[in-house]
């Protein structure tokens, strides 16, 4: 039944960024087996996109592949799964990381296809877990190990951390600065900058992220501030990286990268506030509306519903040329309520007679309080014989009605009701006056009856 219009936006880009989040573990899971596949037919250019460049190392790889499959992971038996692969990761990279910190070797111990990566290395290649790519997916493992304890915020902001380390590589590779990327290659920036914002992703219907893919004005203003704020210093920041010496640019391209975070930390920030204000402005416009279009003391959709709920079924009717039934239905006597057991009791028999309508008719069907103590009912798609069924099925429901104070005392309540459809002429209004005639009829015959034009 139709109660209100001043309906929520659908919050799309929400759906879309939680709905990308399968398909970018999927990419992750295809890029770790295209490496792992290419050391184990030694095919090098599988796991080092780039003669003499950085390769992605088996550990990594197997990082990649958990992260990847955590993310894929169906709801059943996702939370203990995706807590052993999210601490697995975080125990390698820890290790890594330690290993990197103090020289001890320990990753050798548990690196897959170790003996290519020692050739590797003899032939003076790289091939290591770089700290910049352990960070990372240590973030990424972090959040995802946050995210399954339901720590929405935190899972959040270190998924933002974790975004950061692949752009800044992307940018290195896009400014040619070696330091940015070091030791990460192309195939693990992508790949991880893939899991990194596949987690970001998880948690878009919460926080900043909510705020800025809000289908409102703030989300609107926030994205375009987003993405302005991310490629203006980026593409200005490239054209001057150019003109710079080595030294210069690897400082320049640090200022470029802090610059476009701090725009989207701002942009965030300021969406959040303006979301929480808007949602709160919102929530007062459906007040208002729902105020607008219903009955405050039955809760009923009011005459002003009735009426665009009637004029849009009698435009579907005159669509399909079908019919519908409208029925005027006013409470016997009801003077004599008030008069006797006082204004209280009468308002009382209404709501629990608006009540009684409201059980006695389908969801698609509308009852409305059209005044005083008349009411309306509008039957979809109803044969003759039907609607009056319903009608007399309605007569008899409220002649059962108990209403403590008033039924226990002076008798069962009736009604009268008056019945008309609509014909290819009629206007809503027509139909009104047509209905009420019926009525008229069945009071003018001794009330308590169903009387159809
Ligand atoms: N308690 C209460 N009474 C109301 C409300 N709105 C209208 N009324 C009363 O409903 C009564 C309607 O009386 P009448 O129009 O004479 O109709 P009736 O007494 O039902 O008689 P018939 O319709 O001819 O059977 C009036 O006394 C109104 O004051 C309301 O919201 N609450």
């Amino acid at each position: 039944m139709l109660t209100n219009t001043a309906a929520e936006k659908p919050w799309v880009l929400i759906k879309v960024a939680r709905s990308i989040v399968p398909p970018l573990g999927i990419a992750g899971i295809l890029f770790s087996l295209v490496a792992l596949f290419g050391y184990l037919t030694s095919y090098e250019v599988l796991y080092r996109p780039f003669t003499n460049g950085p390769a992605t190392n088996p550990l990594t790889a197997i990082c990649i592949l958990l992260l990847g499959m955590s993310l894929c992971l169906k709801k059943r038996y996702a939370k203990p799964l995706q807590l052993s692969f999210a601490g697995l990761v975080i125990l390698i990279t820890l290790l890594r990381i330690a290993d990197i910190v103090t020289h001890s070797g320990l990753t050798a111990y548990i690196s897959p296809f170790y003996d290519r990566v020692l050739m590797d290395i003899e032939q003076g290649q790289s091939n290591s877990m770089g700290l910049n790519t352990a960070v990372m997916f240590f973030f990424i493992a972090l959040s995802q190990l946050l995210f399954s304890t339901r720590q929405l915020a935190l899972s959040q902001f270190v998924a933002s951390i974790s975004v950061v380390i692949p752009t800044i590589s992307l940018t290195g590779y896009a400014y040619n600065l070696t330091g940015f990327y070091g030791q990460m290659s192309m195939l693990t920036t992508v790949a991880g900058g893939a899991l990194a914002l596949a987690m970001l992703c998880l948690t878009a219907h919460y926080g900043g992220l909510r705020a800025i893919l809000s289908p409102y004005l703030g989300g609107k203003i926030a994205r375009k501030q987003t993405i302005a704020g991310y490629l203006v210093p980026t593409v200005l920041g490239f054209m001057v990286a150019q003109s710079l010496s080595a030294n210069e640019a690897d400082e320049f391209g640090i200022f470029v990268v802090v610059m476009c975070w701090f725009i989207i930390i701002m942009v965030s920030v300021s969406a959040i506030y303006q979301e929480r204000i808007d949602s709160k402005r919102r929530a007062g416009e459906r007040l208002l509306a729902q105020a607008a279009l219903n009955d405050p003391l039955t809760n009923l959709p009011n005459r002003r519903m009735f009426n665009d709920f009637a004029q849009a079924e009698l435009a579907r009717a005159k669509g399909r040329a079908g019919t519908f039934w409208l029925l005027i239905l006013d409470i016997d006597h009801f003077k004599n309520i008030n008069d006797t057991a006082g204004h209280d009791m009468g308002d009382e028999v209404l709501i629990a007679l608006g009540q009684r309508l409201k059980e006695s008719v389908r969801d698609l069907d509308l009852v409305c309080r059209m005044g005083g103590e008349e009411f309306s009912i509008i039957l979809s798609g109803n044969s003759r014989q039907e609607a009056q069924q319903v009608a007399e099925r309605i007569r008899h429901s409220i002649e059962q009605l108990e209403v403590k104070g008033w039924t226990d005392l002076h008798g069962p309540i009736t009604t009268s009701i008056g019945g008309a459809t609509n014909t290819p002429q009629n206007t809503i209004e027509d139909m009104v006056k047509v209905a009420d005639s019926a009525l008229y009829q069945a009071k003018q015959q001794g009330r308590n009856r169903v009387i159809f034009a």
